[in-house]
């Protein structure tokens, strides 16, 4: 939006199709990184780097779900949103999304007691997922909300990310990517219900300029989490001192 004219008050279907648009020209699907992943262009050791970055952001999920959980006004609000805290963390020890993050990094041969400790990640990944955590914590409610709605978007990464994985790597199981299977009807419910908040609740210009911005910010987090696995592992000499360094 330039700035100076002044952005106009949005129908609620122009301002989900604003925000689909942010997806379609901003998503990580888009990315390189993705691409050659995707497509099997990535040794064993680069895949690996992928799995033990990504498990920080999937471990800060529940995270900055509980603080927005905790911010949310109506028990009907907060009931939606702890669904999100289960999906993650299990009701019971070994169940729920990060664990079967870590049967992921498993199967690709990575030890469990390395990913946890977070020593091998990249220094962009770190700042990447805690800008997310303190994004969701600090800014409005309907930023927040706003800012989960790439899930619009992940369905369609998932589905060709398994396909293409399975299908160009011999390392890569189906139980290896158990993980993703629950994603694909878990992301429709999570967005839908957020995309229906924020058409209801961006009622000002204002605020539907910080849901599109909130939005656009979340595309650029984790744009930067796959520009730094790309720098650091698909040219050689390039992993920073203490990171990851596939065997
Ligand atoms: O595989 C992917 O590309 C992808 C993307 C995203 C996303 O768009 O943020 C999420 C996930 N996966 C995911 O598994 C997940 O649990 C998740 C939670 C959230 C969120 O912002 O609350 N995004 C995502």
């Amino acid at each position: 939006m330039s700035v100076l004219s002044p952005a106009p008050l949005l129908s609620p279907d122009s301002l989900e199709e604003a925000l689909r648009s942010i997806g379609a020209e901003r998503y990580h699907h888009l990315h390189p990184f993705h691409r050659a992943l995707h497509d099997g262009r990535l040794s064993r050791g680069q895949v690996q780097a992928w799995a033990l970055n990504r498990y920080y952001y999937q471990s800060r999920i529940p995270a900055k779900d509980a603080s927005l959980l905790a911010r949310l006004p109506t028990a009907e609000l907060r009931r939606e949103w702890r669904s999100r805290l289960v999906d993650h963390d299990g009701d019971a020890p070994g169940t729920g999304g990060v664990a079967r993050w870590l049967v992921l990094t498993d199967g690709l041969g990575l030890d469990r007691d390395y990913v946890t400790s977070l020593e091998g990640l990249l220094p962009a990944t770190r700042f990447s997922v805690d800008a997310y955590v303190t994004f969701v914590r600090e800014r409005t409610v309907l930023e927040a909300v706003a800012s989960s709605l790439t899930e619009l978007f992940s369905p369609l990464i998932i589905g060709e990310r398994v396909s293409g994985m399975l299908r160009h790597y011999d390392f890569v199981t189906q139980e290896t990517l158990a993980y993703f299977t629950p994603r694909l009807t878990q992301a429709p419910k999570d967005s839908d219900f957020a995309l229906a908040y924020v058409r209801e609740h961006a009622r000002t210009p204002e605020q539907q300029q910080g849901a599109l911005d909130a939005l656009r910010f979340k595309c650029s987090l984790l744009w930067t989490m796959l520009d730094a696995l790309d720098y650091s592992y698909v040219s050689p000499g390039r992993i920073p001192p203490g990171a990851f360094r596939p065997s």
